[in-house]
């Protein structure tokens, strides 16, 4: 659903560019009935003569023109900093072009024949972005872009600083990072955060929306990972009452969750085939489609999504569908692995235990330089995650207010003494009775009267069940693969498990597989 403009603000100023006279009039009429003033031009030229003329609120232009393609103009107005929304219209099945011109700063796109409800919604969002008053009590700074970025500052938010900030580092591979951020922030183009596990890819996603236009509105994050199979569907799309067994009241997706903001899709290499085509369908019309509707509802989000794998290698694998990667990859950001960027480590360990220290409502503990040089000598192939869980084991685990060198040495070796050790728990499916409690104690001997039968079976299985998982996790060091090897398990069920049964890790982010924040 479109929004016309606020009746307090001057009304937008469009251009629309396009050749074919009937076209031209049929936008023209549509926006004008939207309450905005248009102007309108068949060529580049004409185009550009009304651009040096005055200021325009957002460009829509037709990529084909009888003296010119659509992106002379894209580029023009970036290459003269101008503030233009640039939309573009691009003919179905040229989905290279619509990436080209993100790639070069478009807004959003538009495949032709341009469906007029679209139309109006992508207008308004280019708009409403647009004129997005600055809050007023936050700073706005300046971020310095990259080298190799034409731009010299791009201006972000306080919102925007505070997330920046929250990504630890300030070495090359980060500062390049962060500047990639601030600049991509401001469109409406998918960007994929690649990176191994546990390097800070939310952190990016979130750093993104809270330095984007959108950042008042919702951020929802997917763990595509985590959902089972059969209720990807339903998650996503939503479905109407009735529509499935048990399913008593309309209920939202993801994607109607995430309205007027970003919608963050973790692990998207993870997502069944059969689910990614129906991602591509919804991402291409810009609406979804609730399980048991008949109707397709218009979403305005931007999608962001994230992954560990190499998607190149999944779609040569026949895994991953290479019309969708095209589509999520037209912005590509790589969060560097922490031992490509070691200088960061104390700032990164100082930061880390305030935060672990502020939670536990504890004083923050010493950081030695002696245990800053052991930190240094491990690997930490788990990147920030890894660094993160070991802190807060040592945290945990002092009873100083100062991080003891054999304190730490201890847990680690006891942390891959206990990776690399043969498993000692049982699958799920024989699991013990009582489980001992963290850390491990001897096994208690039998006891003579068998146990009460349980008052609620589910209940108390999921007790069981809780018992192991939170102890195979504890003794992987927190590596949910780790644990779910151990486990008989896959990475899926693990993390399924994880947050059905509301548990919580270090790190804070298994305990559902998406989460709003508003
Ligand atoms: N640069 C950083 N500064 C501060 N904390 C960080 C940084 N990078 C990561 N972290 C912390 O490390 C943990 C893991 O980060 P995050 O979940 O964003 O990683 P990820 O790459 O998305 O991992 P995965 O691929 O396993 O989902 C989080 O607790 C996060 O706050």
């Amino acid at each position: 659903m479109s929004t016309p403009p606020p009746s307090t603000q001057r009304p937008a100023q469009i251009l629309v560019i396009d050749d074919e006279p009937d076209l031209r009039t049929l936008y023209e009429l549509t926006l004008l009935r939207e309450g905005y003033r248009v102007e309108a031009a068949g060529s580049v030229s004409e185009a550009w003569q009304h651009l040096e003329a005055g200021r325009f609120d957002a460009v829509i232009t037709d990529m084909r023109l009888p003296d010119g393609q659509g992106m002379e103009i894209i580029h023009r107005i970036q290459k003269a900093q101008r503030s233009e929304r640039c939309v573009v219209m691009t003919a179905y099945g040229s989905a290279e072009n619509a990436v080209e011109a993100l790639k070069a700063g478009a807004f959003d796109y538009l495949t032709k024949p341009v469906d007029l409800k679209q139309f109006r919604a992508v207008v308004a969002s280019a708009v409403q972005a647009r004129l997005a008053p600055q809050p007023v009590a936050k700073p706005v700074q300046a971020v310095p872009a990259s080298n190799n970025s034409a731009d010299a500052t791009v201006v972000t938010s306080g919102t925007g600083i505070a997330a920046l900030d929250r990504l630890v580092g300030e070495s090359e591979p980060m500062r390049l990072v962060k500047s990639r951020i601030a600049k991509v922030a401001r469109g409406m183009a998918p960007v994929l955060v690649r990176g191994e596990s546990g390097t800070g890819k939310e952190l990016v996603a979130r750093a993104v929306h809270a330095c984007s236009q959108r950042s008042e509105g919702p951020f929802v994050a997917v763990n595509c990972g985590a959902i089972p199979e059969n209720l990807l569907e339903a998650e996503f799309f939503g479905a109407r009452k009735g529509s499935y067994t048990g399913s008593s009241q309309d209920r939202d997706g993801y994607f109607q969750a995430a309205r007027g903001g970003t919608l963050f899709l973790d692990e998207i290499g993870d997502l069944p085939l059969a689910m990614q085509s129906k991602l591509l369908r919804a991402i291409q019309e810009r609406s979804v489609r609730s399980i048991g509707s008949t109707q397709e509802d218009a979403v305005d989000v931007r999608i962001v999504s994230a992954t560990h794998k190499d998607l190149h290698a999944e779609v040569q694998a026949g895994r991953f569908r290479q019309d969708l990667f095209y589509r999520l990859n037209v912005i590509e950001i790589a969060v560097p692995a922490l031992r490509d960027r070691r200088e960061d480590l104390p700032a990164l360990c100082a930061a880390l235990l305030s935060r672990i220290a502020q939670d536990g409502g504890l004083p923050v503990p010493h950081l030695s330089n002696e245990l800053l040089r052991r930190l240094a000598q491990h690997p930490l192939n788990g990147n920030v995650r890894e660094l993160e869980n070991l802190l807060h084991r040592a945290v945990a685990l002092n009873d100083g207010d100062e991080l003891h060198l054999d304190l730490m040495g201890g847990f680690t070796a006891a942390a891959e003494a206990a990776a690399s050790a043969p498993a000692p728990l049982s699958p799920v499916a024989d699991a013990p009775v009582a489980l001992a409690p963290l850390p491990s104690v001897p096994v208690a001997p039998p006891k003579v009267a068998p146990p009460p039968l349980p008052s609620d079976l589910q209940a108390y299985l999921d007790q069981q069940e809780r018992e192991i998982l939170v102890r195979a996790l504890h003794e992987s060091g927190f590596n949910r693969t780790a644990a779910a090897a151990r486990l008989g398990m896959s990475l899926r069920q693990i993390r399924y498990r994880i947050a059905r049964l509301g548990i919580t890790t270090p790190n804070g982010d298994d305990g559902a597989s998406s989460h709003v924040d508003d």
